[in-house]
């Protein structure tokens, strides 16, 4: 039985290249409720059933326990941590010492000379995907590498704060609202110093208007955050509005419960239905659709897993220098700027966002400030003692056989040949970011078979997906039933930036601002 499921299982890459190709195909199957629903569905399960739930193992044992599935303080793991017994870090296979991870970064993650992403994902990508992650990838540096303090999930807390009591400091219990002041004409945060006891941290000197009281603590240190943050608490009031229409009997409370709700719900839909759609290239159309879960049988928690956290450190796709609305800045003169946003207003930002290329996801493209993060994860990926990259590529039913297998870049195989030996040597992060890019798409192989399951399970398994919420009630009627079931990317920002006409909001840049020595085949905005 077992073999014969094998057997019909389909294979990653066939499945890849049939989803990034016969663009025909799929807008017929797009067009056909019936059939896009069906798959949607497969993809749902095909996907969520990849990951153990309730999960089997943390990083303290690499047998089962029932601290894996009750310590909520670990992350748990996609595959158990090799056992400490074992003739070689990596298991059987590999060097008996893995090589220093200072020479790791020099040698695969150095960057030495920007490479842009080549299917022209924007910085209001690479932002959204930064804002979004670390509402659930929370390590517990006190505690340890295997040890998280968030919420396991999208819990929309890098809006309302990690706690009750951070959330109570953002609220200005009226009318269910987030607190904001006015600045050059439109609604921002409330500055830090206005609303002591809001976690901020803060590296260096930071000027007092730089110091924005956030729902995360890291997001003072990029204005790209800082301009998600914004937009966010501005969709929060504004949805607050939209309930108080319909329901003017609702007392603050009720306004702010449901309106975190709606939230929730127009987060999941954006990250997969323009998030995910982008990231994964398909032209299968993917669908925010609880309801199709609910006659299947399919489990409402969700658990992070360690290698999820390292696998989504994705620091290749930032730029050394931003360019907004023509004036460059270098990195060192953007973090910790958020009154970037204000002095340019979130129109001009956000347009400059979305004309501007990413880095490439890719070796040797991590620039000088996130090369430490890199170390950090080679390091830290040891401590836990993490499979070999192979390893996490035959659970799957696709691992390599060879290092030019890896990587089509002769000079990144012979260095990864030199530093592991073996192919089954080779440890994950520096696997992964060494892997060629998959057909159209940004990502290598095991990132989009490894992220998908994770992705989907967390996605769909959020309360509000399960059959007793996903009702109308539960988002004040139809009206804010409605705003979930039909949120986008365009709108979030569209609605919530003052003036008639909208900027460019797009995770592609135009083809007007490509360099022509960067022109690709294939590429989504030869579409446009
Ligand atoms: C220039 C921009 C960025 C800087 C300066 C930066 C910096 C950092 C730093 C200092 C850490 C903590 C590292 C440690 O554990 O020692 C970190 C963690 C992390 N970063 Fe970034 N980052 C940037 C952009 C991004 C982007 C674009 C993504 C993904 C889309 C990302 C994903 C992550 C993840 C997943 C972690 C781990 C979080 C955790 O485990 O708590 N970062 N980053
Ligand atoms: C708690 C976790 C929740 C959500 C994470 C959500 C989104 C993360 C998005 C991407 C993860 C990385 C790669 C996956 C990219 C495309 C997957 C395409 C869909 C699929 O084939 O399953």
């Amino acid at each position: 039985m077992q073999r014969l499921r094998r057997l019909l299982k389909p294979n990653p890459e066939t499945l890849h290249h049939l989803l990034v190709n016969y663009k025909w195909l799929w807008s017929i199957i797009n067009s056909v409720t019936f059939l896009s629903d069906s798959l949607m569905t497969f993809v749902y399960l095909l996907r969520s059933n990849a990951v153990d739930s309730p999960p089997l193992y943390t990083s303290a044992h690499e047998y089962i326990t029932l601290e894996a599935s009750y310590n909520l303080s670990y992350y748990a793991r996609g595959l158990p941590a090799v056992p400490t017994d074992c003739p070689t870090p990596m298991g059987i296979k590999g060097k008996r010492v893995l090589p220093d991870p200072k020479i790791v970064v020099e040698r695969l993650f150095k960057r030495t000379v920007f490479k842009p992403e080549p299917m022209h994902s924007s910085l209001l990508l690479a932002y959204f995907a930064q804002h979004f992650i670390h509402q659930f990838f929370k390590t517990d540096h006190q505690k340890g590498p295997g040890f998280q303090w968030g919420g396991h999930g999208v819990d929309v807390s890098h809006v309302y704060g990690k706690n009750k009591h951070v959330e109570n400091l953002l609220r200005s219990f009226q009318d269910g609202k987030l607190k904001t002041q006015v600045l050059n004409n439109e609604e921002y945060p409330p500055y830090q110093a206005d609303v002591p006891g809001v976690p901020m941290t803060w590296m260096g000197q930071v000027a007092d208007n730089n110091k924005f009281a956030l729902g995360h603590q890291f997001f003072g240190m990029m204005p790209g955050l800082f301009l998600y943050a914004t937009i966010w608490m501005r969709e929060h009031n504004r949805v607050c509005d939209e309930l108080r229409r319909v329901h003017p009997e609702w007392d603050d409370e009720r306004l702010f419960q449901t309106g975190k709700l709606i939230i929730q719900g127009e987060t999941i839909k954006i990250v997969i239905e323009d998030y995910v759609q982008h990231l994964s290239n398909y032209h299968f159309l993917v669908t925010f659709k609880p309801e199709l879960l609910h006659t299947e049988v399919f489990q409402y928690q969700n658990r992070i897993a360690a290698e999820f956290d390292h696998m989504y450190r994705w620091h290749p796709l930032m730029p050394d220098e931003f360019n907004i609305s023509g004036v460059v800045y270098p990195i060192m003169e953007f973090i910790f700027k958020s009154d970037l946003v204000v002095k340019y207003g979130t129109k001009v930002f956000t347009d400059s966002l979305s004309r501007q290329i990413a880095g490439q996801m890719t070796a040797r493209n991590h620039g000088f400030l996130t090369q430490s993060v890199a170390l950090d994860t080679i390091e830290n990926g040891r401590k836990l003692r993490f499979q070999p990259y192979n390893n996490y590529r035959k659970n799957l039913d696709f691992p390599h056989t060879k290092f030019s297998e890896l990587t089509d870049d002769p000079e990144v195989a012979a260095t990864l040949e030199e530093l592991y030996g073996d192919i089954d040597g080779v440890e994950f992060y520096a696997g992964l970011l060494s892997e060629k890019r998959r057909e159209n798409n940004m990502f290598g192989a095991l990132v989009i078979e490894m992220g998908g399951p994770f992705s989907v399970k967390g996605l769909m398994s959020t309360p509000i997906c399960s059959p007793r919420y996903w009702k109308p009630s539960t988002f004040g009627g139809d009206v804010g039933f409605n705003i979930v079931k039909t949120a986008s990317l365009e709108k979030l920002f569209c609605k919530n930036i003052p003036g008639d006409e909208c900027p460019l909001i797009s995770f592609v840049v135009p083809p007007e601002n490509i360099p022509s020595s960067e022109k690709c085949e294939n590429c989504k905005n030869d579409e446009l």
